[in-house]
């Protein structure tokens, strides 16, 4: 009884085999496909295709395996074949991990960024004040924090609100920061402003607005500065990494990604943490990857535990928006923390003993 039992068994290690060696000879002629696809720019998923060919076999089909079964199966090969193209497209990106497994780490005027030691970024939301700017500067510089945050190009929602302060509100972050040896980091929204900024700030911010403003990526791409680039607010990580793609494939290898929440139907935060995108993009990119706590929640309330989910999720850093008198703000009122609040906030998170110094 055993007997024939073995050499079925024999025969179908046999068939495996020969199934095996075809698998993978039909594996090599998709990834070539694959290429081609990649060169032309057309999607990988063909399901005019798969359909065509699902018919096809089943069309051929002797039996006994039912044509559901035919089709199942097949359908399992064409998922796999698809799994392949793509990893392989990951492969190619100058960001992915697959290509540099080493972390890149960004020096912000002697801050390492992406080193393992996190980074914290705080500041006011809009650049208002000098006034507004040492208060801020001078706190952050007693708390120990290099790298202030200041917005003076401002995308608003609505064209009636405040707009900005231009470059007059750069040159005054370059000025005060000096005076407090704080780095800085603004957002810059038009391509023609990027050689400016880099008169005048450390980094350069990409709006979540502006993620898949490819011309402005671009130009992001030829800057000397580093550059923090947001996730747009209804994004996926795929397309978060090709924006940070087309800065690295025009010449600036100094990116850093900035999970920023994402719109949800949920309505008792601005917007929703995406916690699992930090250990999802430091997997498949060696770039920093950071968590602005301020936009994702849109509140104050639940700063501290947001900020040690990022931290102990292996963000590389925390933004958070500080300004002397969040109610009389010009922007983001609601969500800005004033100084004692900050303060309270960077003790937490220093006591969490998830934030490790440079
Ligand atoms: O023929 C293609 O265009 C392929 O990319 C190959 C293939 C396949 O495995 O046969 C893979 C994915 C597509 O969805 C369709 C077909």
């Amino acid at each position: 009884m055993s007997q024939p039992l073995e050499e079925l068994r024999e025969q179908l290690d046999g068939i495996n085999h020969e199934l095996l060696k075809l698998l993978n000879k039909r594996a090599e002629i998709v990834r070539s496909i694959g290429e081609i696809k990649d060169k032309q720019g057309v999607p990988k998923f063909d399901p005019v295709r798969e359909r065509a060919m699902l018919e096809e076999l089943t069309r051929q089909n002797p039996g006994p395996f039912k044509d559901a079964e035919v089709k199942h199966i097949f359908k399992e090969i064409f998922k796999a074949s698809l799994n392949l193209q793509e990893e392989d497209h990951k492969q190619q990106l100058l960001v992915s991990r697959k290509k540099q497994p080493e972390n890149t780490v960004i020096d912000v005027l002697g801050t390492p960024v992406g080193g393992g030691s996190q980074v914290m970024i705080a500041g006011p939301c809009s650049v208002e004040s000098y006034e507004q700017l040492r208060t801020v500067a001078s706190a952050l510089k007693d708390a120990g924090v290099k790298v202030m945050r200041g917005g003076a190009f401002k995308p608003r929602t609505s064209p009636y609100d405040f707009q900005g302060l231009g470059i007059e509100g750069l040159k005054m972050l370059k000025e005060v920061a000096a005076e407090f040896g704080l780095a800085t980091i603004s957002e810059i929204v038009h391509p023609a402003h990027i050689e400016l900024a880099e008169q005048y700030i450390d980094v350069i911010q990409i709006g979540a607005r502006n993620m898949q403003n490819f011309e402005l990526l671009k130009a992001a791409g030829e800057a000397n500065i580093p550059v923090l680039l947001k996730r747009g607010i209804a994004a996926t990580l795929e397309e978060f990494v090709h924006a940070a793609e087309y800065i690295a494939v025009n010449g600036n290898s100094r990116v850093m990604l900035i999970e920023r929440g994402i719109r949800t139907y949920e309505k008792w935060t601005r917007n929703t943490l995406d916690i699992s995108a930090v250990p999802l993009l430091k997997q498949e990119t060696h770039l920093p990857v950071l968590v602005d706590v301020s936009h994702s929640t849109g509140r104050k309330d639940i700063l501290l535990p947001c900020a040690k989910a990022a931290l102990a999720a292996g963000a590389d850093g925390i933004m958070v928006e500080v300004h002397p008198e969040p109610q009389v703000a010009l922007s983001d009122a609601a969500q800005q923390l004033n100084i004692p609040q900050f303060q309270e906030l960077w003790e937490g998170i220093r006591l969490s003993g998830l934030f490790k110094e440079a």
